[in-house]
């Protein structure tokens, strides 16, 4: 099988071209193979590349874990730039179809620099039902949740994939790997959820880090970089444009008047490969 590794800021993805649909049914297992890090190829995520019959081409993403979730932000840069540079798709402006439905990324020119790509991410899901999570109707935001013994005031938004964004004083020294995956796992979020520890630095930048269903600690995360913006303009912190500052760098989130929320930034090759079992 033949493949190309790439990453985003760090969240790293195997994409492999799947027009036929050979592969797409043995998705889980090939992710928890290929994404292991000491006997396979190592990965945040197993990106396989579709045809579509609703757009220009689909993508469907599995964690290391083998679970399947409906959107990767970062994934879906370096997905975008991998098509246009092999000339899959002719055009900079590309409908992908994802299981949260069609989103649209936008090869951004720069001869001079890192390749970016812009992506309209969709509208935030705020319900507390899509996100989803139990208790009731209405939004989440700022809603204590009790988490063995301790208490955490969450926000919680859907990118297409689930997220609970928790304010903190200091991310850098903040236990993310002790409390992630108990948010993660907590009852009250039947599919599970990525989970964002964000501090405010100012009204436009705020520090993330996260803990990211089915992957554990990444480096940084697309859609959890939109649902933390999303989060702290929704609580008052910051302006509807903000810099979030990740792990492996920087994305620019915008939460537009129409209610869609831009995501810029990076998509950046690693190497190419053919597996031999
Ligand atoms: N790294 C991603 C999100 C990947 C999916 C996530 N682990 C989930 O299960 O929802 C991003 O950049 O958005």
């Amino acid at each position: 099988m033949q493949f190309t590794k790439m990453h985003g800021l760090g969240n790293d993805f195997i994409l492999i071209e799947d027009f036929d649909k050979n592969n797409l049914a043995n998705g889980a297992e090939l992710a928890v193979r290929l994404c292991n890090r000491k006997t396979g190829i190592g990965a945040d995520g197993l990106v396989f590349i579709l045809p579509s019959e609703t757009a220009d081409i689909q993508m469907r993403i599995f964690n290391p874990d083998g679970s399947e979730p409906e959107m990767c932000g970062n994934a879906i840069r370096c997905f975008a730039r991998y098509l246009y540079d092999h000339g899959i798709v002719k055009k900079q402006t590309i409908r992908v179809e994802t299981l949260a439905g069609i989103r649209i990324p936008r090869i951004i020119e720069n001869p001079a620099g890192e390749a970016l790509v812009e992506v309209d991410m969709g509208e935030p899901e705020l319900e507390r039902g899509r996100i989803p999570m139990l208790g009731g109707p209405g939004k989440v935001v700022a809603e204590p949740l009790p988490v063995n013994g301790s208490t955490y005031n969450v926000t919680c938004v859907s990118m297409g994939n689930p997220h609970c964004v928790i304010f903190v004083d200091n991310a850098e020294d903040y236990p993310v790997a002790a409390i992630g995956p108990r948010v993660e796992t907590h009852t009250a979020f039947p599919n599970k959820t990525n989970v964002e520890f964000v501090q405010v630095l100012n009204e436009n930048e705020v520090r993330m880090r996260v803990w990211e269903r089915g992957a554990g600690i990444t480096m940084a995360c697309g859609t959890g970089a939109c649902a933390s913006a999303v989060a702290a303009h929704l609580n008052g912190f910051t302006g509807r444009e903000v810099i979030v500052h990740l792990d492996g760098g920087d994305l620019f989130i915008r939460w537009a008047q129409d209610n869609h929320v831009y995501m810029m930034g990076p998509a950046a090759y690693v190497f190419k490969g053919t597996t031999l079992e």
